[in-house]
């Protein structure tokens, strides 16, 4: 995705593109320089709340947005869940340590809708507000890059988001991660499991101070998840986890007991 440019303009966005003035074919110019707080940015508190509307009013609008943008979406794992139930858990991470700020809890649930879906930034800018934008704008990898790009660019520019960005990614990951070690991805193998947990921590390492209580759950999964595939059982972060211990490889099979085979994904068709 483009860099983009958010300037509040009458509590409305003004998006520009960053690349606007150059020429075609030259690179897209990179930001690497901090971006400040969301909560200083030139819009100093903008909201979009409509007439009569509550905050809460405005988390269950922002809700409705992405489910019906994710509607056909579904995750990689054993049951296929729902999509949406990623940036519900996302935001919900968030919500229970302790985040108040209603535009971070609007931006994980919106996180994965201008990466994953046909959704803009402006979009976004338009229904919620700039700041609400800038922030899934800082959370969207660039579709145009190899998924091996995107991720060197995730541990490159971690160090340059806002702070509320950070806080995003460090919800993700911890999303992300419990995904993998409760039901890996349907065709991840061990290797595919321990690089994301290793690359997963050099992101969070970065994003950490930015919400140290996601970060010390991090921490406690980096050292001690374990899981197992085709009978094998191995620590997800090779570095930091402790030495697997039989205990340790029963709690992991009665874990994984409750698990579907896979030959049925859920949900069966049902209709209401
Ligand atoms: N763990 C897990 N991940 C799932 C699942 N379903 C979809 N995903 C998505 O798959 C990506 C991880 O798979 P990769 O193989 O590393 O990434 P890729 O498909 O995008 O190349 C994550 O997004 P990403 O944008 O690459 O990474 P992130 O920035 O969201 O962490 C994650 O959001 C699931 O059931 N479990």
């Amino acid at each position: 995705m483009s860099p983009v440019a958010i300037t509040p303009s009458n509590g409305r966005a003004n998006l520009m593109m960053a690349s606007e003035d150059s020429s075609p074919g030259t690179p897209r110019p990179l930001t690497l320089t901090p971006s400040p707080p969301v909560s200083r940015s030139g819009s100093s508190f903008d909201l979009s709340l409509r007439e009569d509307e509550t905050e809460l009013g405005l988390l269950l609008r922002t809700l409705d947005f992405a489910a019906r943008k994710h509607t056909c979406q579904r995750r990689k794992d054993v049951d296929q869940t729902p999509y949406i139930n990623h940036p519900i858990a996302v935001a919900n991470f968030l919500a229970s340590t302790g985040i108040q700020d209603v535009r971070v809890l609007q931006a994980a649930v919106l996180h994965d809708t201008v990466e994953d879906t046909h959704t803009t930034v402006e979009e976004i800018a338009d229904a919620f507000g700039v700041d609400v934008a800038r922030i899934v704008e800082e959370c969207s990898d660039d579709q145009s890059l190899s998924g091996l790009e995107r991720k060197a660019e995730q541990v490159r520019t971690a160090p340059y988001k806002s702070r509320e960005a950070q806080q995003v990614k460090l919800a993700d990951k911890l999303h992300n991660l419990e995904s993998i070690r409760r039901s890996p991805p349907v065709g991840w193998g061990i290797r595919r499991i321990q690089a994301y947990f290793v690359w997963a921590k050099q992101v969070t390492d970065i994003c950490g101070p930015s919400h140290p209580a996601l970060a010390e759950r991090l921490n406690a999964l980096y050292e001690t998840a374990y899981t197992r595939v085709n009978g094998v059982y191995f620590p997800c972060h090779p570095d930091a986890c402790a030495p697997l211990t039989e205990a340790e490889k029963d709690r992991i099979d009665s874990r994984l007991r409750g698990l579907p085979a896979g030959e049925k994904v859920c949900p069966k068709p049902l209709f209401f």
